[in-house]
């Protein structure tokens, strides 16, 4: 008997049971019981089809089910096609505002591994006095479920892969449309109000991509690889036993794309950015309550770090000081000087601390990100293989990277002025920033060529402003040599003198 039979079959017990219940109180409740559980065995002995059941609301009806809310994106995503009727959402934080998925009562059919299987969206009154058509909100008593429908042969299949199946893709999906968000640390004053949290946000709109971004094309290669292999990497950190995360140091002068990096890498990753503003934390313990709640998905920023506290080289004053002030006994008198004192004891080991910690290991899947102008200044512990995996150098415009530029900004891939162009950047250091400046159009009349040669009158001029600055230094260098040879030479004279007279 096919399956749309055994639904007609359905349909006619519910007859069967509306009759029942019309003359129930004729039959007394011992014996209604009993027919009822005869009823019931009936139908499963001869139905070959299995049920399972998925409520929006499991348990206590305060959380949607998360299990539930991914069939639902998945049903979307598979059904919308294919179903009639159809019911719009508006889902808050997705990039697809309305979502369609299929309307109550509605049955669709799907197929995984060559085996059909049957979704349907119900609902069920629990109290249908209760109903109010006048109200905006969803009875409380209404209780909405999927229904999935299956041949008892594939019932290994159906529960052991394609539940898991439905499950992974809805919550891919839902990751995928999701709107990307920037969050930034409050300080810790506002930490404990009403409807106060530790992170504010706001949704996160970068239009950067590694495909608009100016670099060495073989370095941009190699990063997107290390960025993939990260994401898959799941299985892989835990066969080594390391905690799945990876950290990464951009470092090069200013405007040479270190923020634009991070949000092409935000946008390539689809993870939330989590931009840490360390002058805001007061110590080490509140670096960790915020870092705590960072979820995994998440990419952490500290942006030039170098200048965000004092933490270079002082990896061991700072702990020999937080020794030595923990063996000092407390002078009351002196409570409230030492809290005034306390703004902002953020160090280093407290960092370093969370970046190698266990705690960075709750949630996992996220990244570290410092940028830095001086990577010099830097603090070796700080940046050693292992806790910065990969040194990123965000350097001087290549030719490569002005030829992105210029699709960017002008939509050429060639010109006759680009070997002008390319030879003017190998004997000149600008930033991206400057030459994204130059090509960009200042009025709407400007056409490829007057962009072009703006920026090589641009390029001129710098090449000019660099030599003379490497004349005046190599002349400063001449002359502190000259000098230290003056006084040296200088110094040999009174030594003979001394010797002429004697003194020895
Ligand atoms: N490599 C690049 N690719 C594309 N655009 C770039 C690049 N570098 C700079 N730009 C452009 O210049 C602007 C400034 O760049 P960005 O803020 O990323 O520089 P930065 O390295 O973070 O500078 P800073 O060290 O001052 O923070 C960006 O908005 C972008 O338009
Ligand atoms: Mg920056």
């Amino acid at each position: 008997m096919t399956r749309e039979l055994w639904s007609q079959m359905g349909s006619l017990m519910a007859t069967v049971v509306f009759v029942y219940t019309i003359f129930e109180r004729f039959f007394p409740p011992h014996l209604r019981d009993r027919v009822q559980a005869y009823v019931q065995k009936l139908t499963n002995h001869f139905n070959p089809y299995i049920q399972i059941t998925f409520p929006e609301f499991s348990g206590e009806r305060l959380k949607r089910s998360e299990a539930y809310t991914a069939i639902q994106t998945y049903l979307s995503a598979n059904s919308s096609q294919r179903a009639k009727r159809l019911k719009a959402e508006v889902v808050k934080d997705s990039q697809t505002p309305l979502v369609l998925s299929m309307d109550d009562n509605e049955e669709i059919t799907d197929e995984f591994q060559g085996v059909k299987l049957w979704w349907s969206a119900s609902k069920l009154s629990t109290n249908p006095q209760r109903y109010n058509p006048f109200s905006y909100y969803a009875s409380s008593d209404e209780k909405r479920f999927y229904k999935l429908s299956f041949h008892k042969r594939h019932r290994s299949l159906v529960t052991l892969s394609y539940i898991k199946h439905v499950l992974e893709e809805g919550k891919e999906i839902e990751m995928r449309n999701r709107q990307l968000k920037l969050y930034t640390n409050n300080p810790s004053s506002g930490w404990y109000g009403y409807r106060q949290s530790k992170w504010s946000h706001i949704v996160f709109e970068h239009p950067a991509t590694f495909e608009t971004l100016a670099m060495d094309q073989r370095k941009k290669e190699d990063i997107l690889k290390d960025l993939v292999k990260f994401k898959k990497g799941k299985d892989y950190y835990a066969k080594i036993g390391k905690a799945w995360k990876r950290g990464y140091l951009l470092y090069g002068p200013p405007g040479t794309g270190k923020s634009t990096m991070i949000a092409a890498i935000a946008n390539f990753m689809n993870y939330d950015v989590y931009d840490l503003e360390l002058t805001a934390v007061k110590d080490n313990t509140e670096l960790r309550k915020l870092l705590i709640e960072t979820p995994s998905k998440a990419i952490i920023v500290i942006e030039d770090i170098d200048c965000s506290l004092d933490l270079t080289g002082q990896r061991k004053k700072g702990k020999e000081q937080e020794e030595d002030e923990d063996e000092k006994p407390k002078d009351p008198m002196r409570k409230n000087e030492d809290e005034g004192n306390k703004s902002s004891k953020v160090t280093l080991s407290g960092l370093l601390n969370f970046i190698d910690g266990i705690w960075s290991a709750c949630g996992g899947e996220r990244i570290i990100i410092f940028t830095t102008n001086y990577v010099e200044k830097l603090d070796p512990a700080l940046i050693r293989r292992g806790r910065m995996d990969k040194h990123i150098e965000m350097s001087y415009c290549c030719h490569e990277a002005f030829k992105v530029l210029a699709k960017n900004y002008l939509d050429v891939e060639s010109h006759s002025l680009f070997p002008v162009i390319e030879k003017l950047l190998g004997e000149t250091n600008i930033t991206p920033a400057d030459v994204a400046e130059n090509l960009m159009p200042k009025s709407v009349d400007e056409d490829v060529e007057t962009c072009l040669l703006t920026l090589i009158k641009a390029l001129e001029a710098e090449k000019e402003r660099q030599k003379a600055e490497e004349e005046i230094r190599l002349k400063e260098e001449k002359e502190n040599a000259e000098s230290t040879h003056g006084v040296e030479e200088n110094k040999e004279k009174i030594r003979e003198d001394m010797k002429e007279n004697g003194f020895h």
